[in-house]
């Protein structure tokens, strides 16, 4: 009795509100048209203020930006700083940045690039036909069983599995044309940097004479892979979800009504917005673990090249600290960004899988209590089948909407990865342009050495060296020398001396062309005529014969018409012919580095001054390692071969070999005179004895003291 008494209470309750609910349907039908007209206008008034809005906060983003860069010039800040504070968001400053690599990336619609991405968004419409189809087969199917159609059911699985065939190719080609396009975009960029980098010596003037980029080499192999998965990642991971949500929805808006579907669509907005304000800012997070990252491995790599001199210090707990220091800014950095994730995750599923889900079945049910305009009544059959085809398409329409929401999350990391490639373009053609920014030492405040970093020298070619009031001036803006002047002209050679730091390297770089001439004349022959040997000679990466023949290549040196035999024996004057009988022999590839000593280094480095025979020859303390004999070999084949020859030496050995001076005093002055080097050789001789004797006067003096108190 009591189970029949239950109904009979609740009857009349649910018949009232059938009841309100068939006027509120009747009411709504009477008025659709002004209410949805209402509704649009709404809709149309909000998008037009958002996008003001939108406007007002660019407008201030750029005007914070310019307050701070004038505030960092103001301080002498560098802009490497400015960077890394640099907020990573989804901003004009973003999509500009993005369109430029874009059009590095896919440089124009008949590339293979474009070709890639437009077979790509083939399969992508593929997909999602096939993904409709699917559902309404799904249907079709559930329907047939509720009914018993044992015939049409089975039709309807035999189609089921020939759908197959289509579809997991086409996902197999969509994954294929993902990696490729990720491929195809980090071989543009890479060749794109390379070839500016690797152009007007930029690889040493961002290094050197810059602070903005640390490490370019992690932007360059790591940074540039990132941004070119993360992109080709993002048009799969967008397009795909956004034609999903368009074409799903339109379905749906057919069998449910597209009211439904718009204020299910406005309560997912409205939750979107807020999860995005919630949002923490993961491009700048991606942006700073990058640097981060790049910093850590930094490190590891020049303990490597540095292995040896660690090892001989015993420096390994420094260098264990400097590492432990590195990896654990790295990692309390990435625990931050893990926790972040978490609450985010939380906060995400919640709204997306559930909240959304729930309105999902909300909508699923609207065909069910409401008379949807244009949809008839429906058997219970008809109804199964509506469902489950509703409940799929919504299925993949919200999945589709969560993968947008989610791609939120990777568009922000894309745009970290867009900063840091787009940084080091900008820094790039900076510095090509002539403008560097480091940070300079506190004497280039003053009024003197300001008006020295202002001014612009002159550069002309001719068949001499010439400098004319030079200022030396090192990149933090130390001025080593305020005006330097001397000549060498062919067969005047030229003995650079002064103590460490006073810049007589620097004179080189000016002459090389690495540091910017702040004033005066520079005249010098083209930069074919010199070469250039360090005390710490560079060997390439290749075989022997490239050590020697370094920079030319194998081509040029039989263009030149030089042979195997003639570079044994350039070899055989500095008496080290015996490395070409190692195994390999010429076209051995070795580290060299590692392979050869220091001196026998150094004197690869002579027989490549031999090789190339240029008009002049930098000579930085290129035999410090060597002995006299072969310091005096050196000497006099390069005299022979008509070499002018420029020295920075300490070794009074080499005096001989020279005829004029420049002797820096370290205090920014110098001296320019002819070289007599047996009577300045007498003259130091006579200087060492009596500073000896100066030096002896205190002890006498003690002593006198000591015999004076006893
Ligand atoms: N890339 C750079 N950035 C900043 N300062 C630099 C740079 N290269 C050199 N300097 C500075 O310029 C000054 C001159 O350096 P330079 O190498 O010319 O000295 P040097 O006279 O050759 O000394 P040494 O006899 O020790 O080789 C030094 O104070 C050095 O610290």
């Amino acid at each position: 009795m009591a189970v029949l008494s239950k109904p009979s209470t609740f009857r009349p309750s649910s018949q009232s509100v059938k009841a309100i609910l068939n006027d509120l349907t009747s009411r709504y039908l009477q008025h659709r048209t002004r209410i949805s007209r209402a509704v649009y206008l709404t809709l149309f008034v909000a998008l037009i203020n958002r996008i003001r809005n939108a406007i007002a906060e660019q407008k201030a983003a750029s005007q914070r930006q310019a307050e701070l860069r004038s505030k960092n010039v103001g301080t002498g800040s560098t802009e490497g700083e400015a960077t890394s504070r640099k907020k990573v968001e989804l901003n004009r400053e973003f999509f500009k940045n993005l369109l430029r690599l874009l059009k590095i990336v896919i440089p124009g619609w008949r590339s293979k690039e474009f070709r890639l991405l437009i077979s790509h968004s083939i399969f992508l419409v593929l997909r999602t036909m096939i993904s409709l189809y699917v559902a309404e087969l799904d249907g079709k199917l559930v329907s047939n069983l509720v009914r018993g159609k044992g015939r049409d059911f089975l039709t309807g699985l035999v189609w089921w599995m020939a759908v197959a065939v289509p579809a997991t190719f086409t996902n197999s080609m969509l994954s294929y044309h993902q990696c490729k396009l990720s491929l195809q975009y980090r071989t543009r960029l890479t060749h794109y940097i390379h070839s500016r980098y690797l152009s007007h010596m930029t690889f040493y003037t961002l290094s050197a004479l810059d602070d903005r980029i640390k490490n370019a080499d992690q932007l360059i192999t790591v940074d540039v892979a990132k941004f070119s998965n993360s992109l080709a990642e993002l048009y799969s991971n967008i397009a795909k979800p956004v034609l999903d949500m368009v074409i799903y929805n339109y379905s749906l808006s057919r069998n449910v009504g597209g009211e439904g579907l718009f204020f299910m669509s406005l309560l997912v907005q409205l939750s979107a917005n807020v999860m995005r304000a919630l949002t923490p800012p993961f491009g700048r997070y991606v942006a700073d673990e990058a640097r981060l990252e790049g910093e850590f491995r930094f490190q590891h790599s020049r303990l490597i090249d540095y292995s040896e001199e660690v090892a001989l210090y015993h420096g390994h707990e420094a260098e264990k600290d400097t590492l432990d220091k590195g990896y654990f800014t790295l990692i309390k950095h990435v625990n931050r960004i893990l926790r972040r994730r978490f609450y985010h995750g939380v906060m995400e599923d919640f709204v997306i899988k559930y909240f959304w889900g729930a309105l999902g079945l909300l909508l699923c049910s609207v065909p069910v209590f409401f008379k949807v305009p244009g949809v008839e009544g429906k058997s219970m059959g008809d109804r199964t089948e509506s469902f489950v085809t509703n409940r799929r398409m919504l299925l993949m329409s919200s999945d589709a909407f969560g993968r947008v929401m989610f791609s939120y999350k990777e568009i922000t990391e894309l745009a970290g990865y867009t900063s840091r490639v787009s940084t080091l373009l900008d820094v790039i053609d900076d510095i090509q342009a002539g403008h560097f920014e480091k940070k300079l030492v506190s004497s280039a405040d003053t009024e003197e050495n300001a008006a020295v970093l202002r001014g612009r020298g002159e550069v002309t070619e001719g068949p001499d060296i010439e400098f004319r009031d030079v200022p030396i001036v090192s990149p933090n803006g130390d001025v080593l020398v305020r005006k330097l002047s001397f000549t060498v002209k062919p067969g005047d050679h030229l003995l650079i001396v002064g103590p460490n730091g006073c810049g007589k390297s620097s004179l080189f770089r000016i002459l090389g062309g690495l540091w910017p001439v702040y004033g005066g004349n520079v005249r010098k022959p083209p930069f074919e005529d010199i070469f250039y040997i360090p005390q710490r000679p560079y060997l390439s990466r290749g075989s022997l014969r490239q050590q020697i023949i370094y920079p030319d290549s194998l081509r040029e040196m039989r263009d030149k018409g030089i042979t195997d035999s003639d570079l044994y024996n350039i070899l055989s004057i500095v008496e080290i012919e015996s490395i070409v009988d190692r195994p390999g022999g010429w076209d051995a590839e070795q580290e060299w580095t590692d392979v050869l000593s220091g001196g026998l280094q150094q004197r690869v480095a002579m027989a490549r001054l031999f090789y190339h025979a240029p008009k002049y020859a930098i000579l930085d303390e290129c035999t410090s390692s060597v002995t006299l004999e072969i310091e005096r070999v050196m000497y006099d084949e390069a005299k022979r071969l008509g070499i002018t020859l420029m020295t920075v030496s300490h070794r009074r050995s080499l005096w001989k070999y020279h005829s004029k001076i420049l002797q820096f005093d370290g205090q920014g002055g110098f001296v320019f005179t002819k070289l007599d080097a047996e009577r300045r050789l007498e003259l130091e001789d006579e200087r060492e004895e009596l500073e000896l004797q100066l030096r002896a006067v205190p002890d006498i003096e003690e002593r006198i003291a000591e015999l004076t108190s006893s």
